[in-house]
């Protein structure tokens, strides 16, 4: 016999009971990993052991909830039993409604301390000064390619790399009207005002682009002045209250940003191996022929896989470069361990920015 609503609602009622004590359960469990760790002088937050436990439960689960709902739950159990060890300070790109402040929520889970910043210079300098202990910075952009500023920080920064999310960007056009009328311009990130240029030229083509610090930034302007729009996140229009005079107006439609959680390697040492890892390094070689060539050798000789392979410019005007690589495993692999030793012989410069499981 089928169950009436109030009986299956009173049986869920059940299960939220179940799940209320489950969960204080296990903070409670937390909490006493808390103290455990405050007498070691460890870290609170292990990114590996979240990786793994995400993982185990991805594994384990039998439905009908979708993976990706199991992470993004456990992501924010975690997120809560960690703030009751201690409530971490992240750091990222402000004001609040940015696709970084998304970015860190989407790592750390809501339960941790923002620290919103006016820049990404200023992300890296507050998580170096101690005033965050962790930065949450844009690296990659799939339309518009690196964050230059950010790559450019990587190489005299002393904070390394210790995970990476990323994220679906979609773009709306935000005002006061609900109309494309009477704009005078229109504010936003330089890398959002690229990222909307095909629908911009098509839809506004004589209307000022004025590049601001943040989306939400131009979302904020944009609520000060009806002649103004800004381009940002569904979330900034709720946070000043604007129409979105136009949805979805980044060229691709599968528009994503990668971002890379930095801190000082004294708050977080490289996580240990989750089984999906990723070493980030930076290296410059000689300027000479088949250069560029030689540091693939040891990879292929040893197996490793290479995920990414930027250039920046060494500013040198020399025409010398910084090639950013990502290499797929863990040092604790021995065949990674060989091929990094190796590619160091060859490097006239040579600087791992870290290792770190593999995000979203
Ligand atoms: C409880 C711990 O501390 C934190 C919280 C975790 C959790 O809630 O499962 C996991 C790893 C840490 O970030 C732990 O290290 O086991």
């Amino acid at each position: 016999m089928t169950k009436t609503l109030a009986e299956l609602r009173a049986a869920i009622d059940a299960v939220d009971r179940e799940l209320l004590a489950a969960l204080n359960h296990r903070a409670a469990l937390a909490n006493e990993v808390g103290d455990l760790k405050r007498a070691e002088g460890t870290p609170v937050f292990r990114p590996e052991r979240e990786a793994a436990v995400i993982n185990g439960l991805q594994n384990a689960n039998p439905g009908p909830l979708k993976e990706n709902n199991v992470a993004n739950i456990w992501r924010e159990i975690m997120s809560a039993c960690r703030a009751l060890e201690a409530p971490q300070r992240v750091a990222f790109l402000g004001p609040a409604g940015t696709f970084s402040e998304q970015a860190a929520v989407q790592f750390f889970g809501s339960s941790i301390e923002r620290v919103p910043c006016i820049s990404i210079d200023e992300v890296f300098r507050a998580t170096a000064a101690g005033t965050a202990q962790f930065g949450v910075v844009p690296v990659e952009n799939s339309t518009e390619g690196v964050v230059a500023r950010s790559l450019d920080l990587f190489l005299n920064t002393p904070l390394h790399i210790v995970g990476e999310t990323s994220l679906l960007v979609r773009h709306n056009l935000l005002r006061q009207a609900n109309s494309l009328k009477d704009i005078e311009a229109v504010l936003a990130h330089p890398q959002a005002l690229a990222q909307c240029q095909g629908w911009l030229n098509a839809h506004l083509p004589d209307v000022e682009r004025r590049a601001v610090s943040s989306n939400a930034e131009g979302a904020r302007l944009a609520s000060t002045n009806p002649a103004w729009a800004g381009i940002a996140s569904d979330r900034a229009a709720t946070e000043f209250g604007l129409h979105i005079a136009a949805h979805a107006i980044q060229d691709d439609a599968f528009n994503r940003t990668r971002f890379a959680v930095v801190c000082l390697p004294q708050t977080l040492n490289a996580p240990e191996a989750s089984g999906k890892d990723c070493v980030s390094l930076i290296v410059s070689v000689p300027n000479r022929p088949g250069a560029v060539h030689d540091i693939l050798v040891p990879l292929k000789k040893h197996g490793v896989s290479m995920t990414r392979f930027e250039s920046r410019p060494a500013r040198s005007g020399q025409w010398e470069y910084y090639f950013y690589i990502d290499l797929q495993g863990h040092p604790s692999q021995p065949q990674v361990t060989a091929a990094l030793e190796d590619l160091r012989g060859l490097c006239a410069f040579y600087k791992v920015l870290g290792t770190y499981p593999l995000g979203e």
